[in-house]
């Protein structure tokens, strides 16, 4: 199990003031959502968390040590990054992409063994792409991407998942079943963050938000307490309707 401590955190976002600094914790167990209009900064907190870019001041501790004293290798085995926006930078098929994953786990010229394979291969299969699997990944759909992006992430089996809108593409019985591996993971003791545009679907599966405002502003908190209908609209600048359907608020934009 890990932990990823957010300490005075405040991220880089260019041309924008400082805002509020972000001091949260991410647990083993949580599901954690960060909310926020297009342009408020979720991605570039992900990547800042990822350790992938710099912050403007605070620091990230992963069990208890500041990301930037930490390599690669080691930050790569306890954090996965599902990316917003990917790139085929080789061709590659769905099986050797999510093979990629085990990459933190080999040393720079071991060939995947008998396990790793069987790691992607369970992680295709619980996405739904393994009948995909000799294909090359220029040939995916939208979706099927998505779900291989995330079966690679699957396959690298962090104890810390950070995914950048991960229903993106994807159809209504994907996005349930995608946040339902995300929910499974956090209860295996595995801590999420992901960033969502969909209100309903945080409302359902986060129990931790955190919004984020255009001018840097944020508040987070449990769920409950930070799903009130006026603080989303004033976030997102738009009118919702609001309803409860299975016991989770639905939120609705208004014309
Ligand atoms: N390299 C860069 N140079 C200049 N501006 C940047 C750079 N990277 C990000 N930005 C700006 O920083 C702001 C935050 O971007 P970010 O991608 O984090 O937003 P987001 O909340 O994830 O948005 P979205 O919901 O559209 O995905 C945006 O206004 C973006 O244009």
């Amino acid at each position: 199990m890990s932990r990823l401590e957010i300490r005075d955190l405040i991220i880089d976002v260019p041309g924008r003031g400082d805002g509020r600094a972000l001091g949260l914790i991410l647990e083993p167990g949580q599901v954690w959502g960060v909310l926020g209009p297009n342009g408020a900064g979720k991605t570039t907190l992900l990547h800042t968390l990822a350790g992938l870019r710099p912050s403007r001041a605070g620091s990230v501790l992963l069990d208890g040590r500041p990301l930037d004293a930490l390599g690669r290798r080691e930050i790569a085995r306890a954090l996965g990054l599902v990316f917003q926006d990917r790139q085929d930078g080789f061709p590659a098929t769905v099986r050797e992409t999510a093979l990629i994953g085990r990459h933190p786990w080999l040393s720079p010229w071991q060939m995947e063994g008998g396990e790793d394979l069987r790691l992607a291969e369970g992680a295709l299969q619980r996405l739904d792409v393994a009948h995909l699997a000799e294909r090359l990944v220029s040939t995916l759909s939208g979706g099927e991407r998505q779900r291989l992006a995330i079966a690679t992430v699957l396959t690298q089996a962090p104890r810390i998942w950070l995914a950048d809108e991960p229903t993106n593409h994807l159809d209504l019985h994907h996005q349930t079943a995608v946040m339902a591996l995300l929910a499974e993971q956090a209860g295996a003791g595995n801590a999420v963050m992901m960033c969502l545009h969909d209100l309903n679907l945080a409302a359902r599966w986060c129990d931790q938000l955190l919004l984020l405002y255009p001018d840097g502003e944020a508040c987070w908190g449990p769920r409950d307490a930070m799903l009130e209908p006026a603080a989303l609209e004033a976030l997102y600048g738009q009118r919702l309707a609001t309803a409860e359907v299975e016991g989770a608020p639905v939120f609705v934009p208004v014309r």
